[in-house]
Order: C-alpha cells, then sequence, then structure tokens
C-alpha cells in the first residue's frame, strides 16, 4: 500500500519517489535522508488554492501551516504557488522572511509570543498577528504605539468543539491552553478592548479545532459557531468583522485505517454553512482563510533508513534497528502514531515479517512502530517510512546528540537537496 501516487516500485524491484529510486538517493546521499516529492506538494497547494477560490468566489487565502515542515525551500515553493503562511515563532518568520516570503501573506501565531518576536512581526510588516490572550494585546498595542504602527490583528477563539483527534493535538474546546473561550465571555471580552485600543486595528476572528480530523462535521460547526460569534460582535459593538480564519487539520492518511476528506468535499460543505449564516445575520461572507499543514506536505514525504542489528527475541518480539528514530520521527513517542513501513530494496516481496522498528537512542520508547508489516530485512538494507513530511524534520531534536538528517526534494526523476546533513561540528557550534 502506497499513500501517495508519487511512490511506485522501478524495475529493479525498488520503492522509487518523484521518479527517483530511493535505493540510488541513499547511497548518494546517506541516511537517514527525508525526500519529498515536490509535484505532490505543488498539488496540494493548487488543489486547496483552486477549491478556495472557488467556494468563496476568489475572496480567500491558503496559508501554508509552516510548522509542518519549515525550511527556506519550502517558503519558496509557497510563493510561487501563491499561498500566505502561518508562521509561530520568531524563527519561522525569520526563515520565512530569507526565504523572500511577502511578509503581507505571512500570518504570525502563538499562545506566547516574546516581546521581542512581536517587535519582529511589527517591524516586518506582516499581514496579520493572530492575537491568542488579553496580555499579549496589551504588550502589541503598547508596542506598536511606540512604533507609530497600527498592529492588524485576528483573535485566536476556541469556539468549544472537541474534534475527534489524539488528546495532545485537539485544540477547539475551552481547557485549551491556545486562544480566547468563547463560554465564558472572554472573547467577547478580547473584540471590546481590542476595539478601544488605539493601536489595534481588529481585522476578524481565527479559530483552529486540532489536527488529524477525519470528519467534515466539526469544522462545518466551527464555521457556525464563528459566524455567530461574528454576529453577536456586530450585534455588541456594531463592528462587522471582514475576515474568518478557518484554522487547518484535514486528516491524511498514514495506513489503510485512514480515510481522509477530499479537499472538494470540505471545502463544499463548509463554504455553504458559512455562507447560510452569513446570510441568516445579514453579514458580509467574510474574507476566508485556511491553514492546512500536515495535509499539504506529510504523504509528500518519506524517510529513509539503513538497517543495522535485526534482533529476534524467541517468541516475544523481532527488533529492526534503524540509523535514527525519534530524533527524526517523534510521532510515535509523542501520540503513538502508525505508519506504513517497507523495505525499500526489495519492494516487490511479500511483506511476511513482523517487527518493532527501532531508533537508536537511549530510550526504550524510540520506536518508530510495534508490530509493523514488513519484507524480512538484512542489516544494509533500506527502510523507508511513509508519510513523514509533516511534523518530522520540524520536530526533529539533537537527543543524544544525533545529528539531523538531510532533506532532499525530487521531481521528474531528479533530487537536491534542500537541507544539509548536521555534521558534528554543527552540533558543537554553540559550545562554549
Ligand atoms: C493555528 C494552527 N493552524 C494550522 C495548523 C495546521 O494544522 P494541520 O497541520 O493539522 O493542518 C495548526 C496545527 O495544528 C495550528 O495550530
Ligand atoms: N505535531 C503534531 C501536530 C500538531 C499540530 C500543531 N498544532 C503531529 O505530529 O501530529
Amino acid at each position: 500500500m502506497f499513500v501517495s501516487d508519487c511512490l511506485t516500485v522501478n524495475q529493479k524491484g525498488h520503492l522509487s519517489i518523484g521518479g527517483c529510486d530511493t535505493v540510488e538517493l541513499a547511497h548518494q546521499y546517506g541516511t537517514p535522508l527525508m525526500a519529498m516529492d515536490e509535484d505532490t506538494i505543488r498539488a496540494h497547494c493548487r488543489a486547496f488554492r483552486q477549491s478556495i477560490d472557488r467556494c468563496y468566489d476568489g475572496n480567500g487565502l491558503v496559508l501554508y501551516a509552516s510548522k509542518a515542515f519549515s525550511c527556506k525551500a519550502i517558503y519558496r515553493l509557497a510563493k510561487e504557488e501563491s499561498l500566505g503562511v502561518d508562521v509561530v515563532s520568531g524563527g519561522e518568520l525569520y526563515t520565512a522572511l530569507q526565504a523572500g516570503f511577502p511578509a503581507e501573506r505571512i500570518y504570525f501565531h502563538g499562545n506566547n509570543k516574546t516581546r521581542g518576536e512581536l517587535e519582529m512581526a511589527l517591524d516586518n510588516g506582516v499581514g496579520r498577528i493572530v492575537v491568542d490572550n488579553l496580555t499579549e494585546l496589551q504588550t502589541l498595542d503598547k508596542l506598536a504605539g511606540e512604533k507609530g504602527k497600527k498592529a492588524d490583528i485576528l483573535f485566536r477563539i476556541k469556539p468549544g468543539i472537541d474534534a475527534h483527534t489524539h488528546q495532545f493535538i485537539r485544540t477547539g474546546q475551552i481547557d485549551s491552553k491556545f486562544g480566547l473561550a468563547l463560554e465564558n465571555g472572554e472573547a467577547m471580552e478580547g473584540v471590546k478592548k481590542a476595539l478601544t485600543y488605539q493601536n489595534i486595528n481588529l481585522c476578524g476572528m481565527h479559530c483552529h479545532i486540532g489536527s488529524q480530523i477525519h470528519d467534515i462535521s466539526p469544522f462545518e460547526l466551527a464555521g457556525e459557531v464563528m459566524m455567530g460569534f461574528l454576529h453577536q460582535v456586530k450585534e455588541q459593538t456594531g463592528h462587522v468583522m471582514q475576515e474568518l480564519n478557518l484554522g487547518g487539520g484535514f486528516g491524511v492518511k498514514y495506513t489503510d485505517e485512514d480515510h481522509p476528506i477530499p479537499y472538494e468535499d470540505y471545502m463544499e460543505r463548509v463554504s455553504t454553512a458559512v455562507k447560510a449564516k452569513a446570510k441568516e445575520y445579514g453579514l458580509p461572507v467574510p474574507f476566508i482563510l485556511l491553514e492546512p499543514g500536515r495535509s499539504i506536505i506529510a504523504t509528500a514525504g518519506i524517510t529513509l533508513y539503513t538497517v543495522g542489528a535485526v534482533k529476534e527475541i524467541k517468541d516475544v518480539r523481532n527488533y529492526v534497528s534503524i540509523d535514527g528514530g525519534m530524533t527524526d520521527n517523534p510521532r510515535y513517542a509523542l501520540y503513538q502514531s502508525s505508519y506504513d513501513i517497507l523495505v525499500a530494496n526489495r519492494a516487490n516481496e511479500p511483506k511476511d515479517y513482523t517487527a518493532t522498528i527501532a531508533g537508536k537512542c537511549c530510550e526504550s520508547g524510540d520506536l518508530i512502530q510495534e508490530n509493523a508489516s514488513i519484507q524480512k530485512p538484512q542489516p544494509g538494507d533500506i527502510l523507508a517510512v511513509q508519510a513523514t513530511g509533516a511534523y518530522n524534520y520540524s520536530m526533529a531534536s539533537n537527543y543524544n546528540r544525533i545529528p539531523r538528517p538531510a532533506v532532499v526534494f525530487v521531481s521528474g526523476g531528479k533530487s537536491r537537496e534542500v537541507i544539509r546533513r548536521e555534521s558534528y561540528e554543527d552540533l558543537c557550534r554553540n559550545d562554549v
């Protein structure tokens, strides 16, 4: 089973991505290696852009949520595809700006932006700052005043929707750390304050209910609840909000268990609900923003590892150890995530072996998958883990002083490095 059309088996029986033989990629660049199919990423960008244009009559913008995978090359690609971007830290903002991404299409998120980050956003003229809380609002008003600027903001709202996904990636419910709640009046208090602040221009509202969601209903409900809030704001303050950012969170196919929603269906249902509410409340249909991260990039990427020790513990389990692990992919350790895994140099052989894929860290929980079905591996084989484009490299660490892998983009049988492998010197660079 392949999660993406960019994956095939070539005449040598090797897994191929974007027309490149993965075994050759592993030899050329070394392992662990992340390979991402550029054409798939672009196709996802276009699918989102076209459907937002169609469903909202050109009155919307797709922001790539760059927390999923951030580097200069992806910001350049997002720029070429006429997307905006969502950044969530000074580091992501810096990288986007360094890549020449237009500041006015950058939306700056975060539940605890520092003063320095807010200054950076104001100095560079980002499109919108998505304000998370009242402390931030006050700081931003003061900072903008000192700079003689007006900050264009959206408020992050918790719409009170509990999306059915892993508890660590749910964000729309009242006990979430992100945003202002509707239920207890916090959100309305924020709006009223923002409207009195001299240096704040309140442009609209934002919500994001969670990630890896496989059901349209919570998105539809979020659209309706947010339109209801825009209506209340108008009733209570007379202010008509022009923008509504409905976040990201669209689920992707990691394994056969996942049944993602086609973007078109999502867009159709949610836009119908938003437009109906606009009509009911006598409001204009706001400018719509979406923030897909995972759905743009996850299935475009694979990670290649070299198999080391194979440890068969009779009647207990088989361990297949690889030259990476939780340092390049912490998602099993964090969310018990599932992947489809195969031996890339014997991709056409049956998967008749069961193994726990273990990383090389000093950590028993450093696994990529328990009881994975794979081809029987030998030391030196190349193991491929599918759908690792999102929240893998971006969550990578140097635990145990393991260098981060290289990342290559592939397209039409050609590859190019977009992030170099870290060296041991890189690891010591800031040591004093
Ligand atoms: C504010 C915000 N927008 C967008 C995203 C992107 O989510 P996803 O990658 O699930 O599309 C996230 C992450 O969950 C987020 O926190
Ligand atoms: N890091 C998470 C998603 C978090 C989304 C960001 N708010 C994952 O790997 O699934």
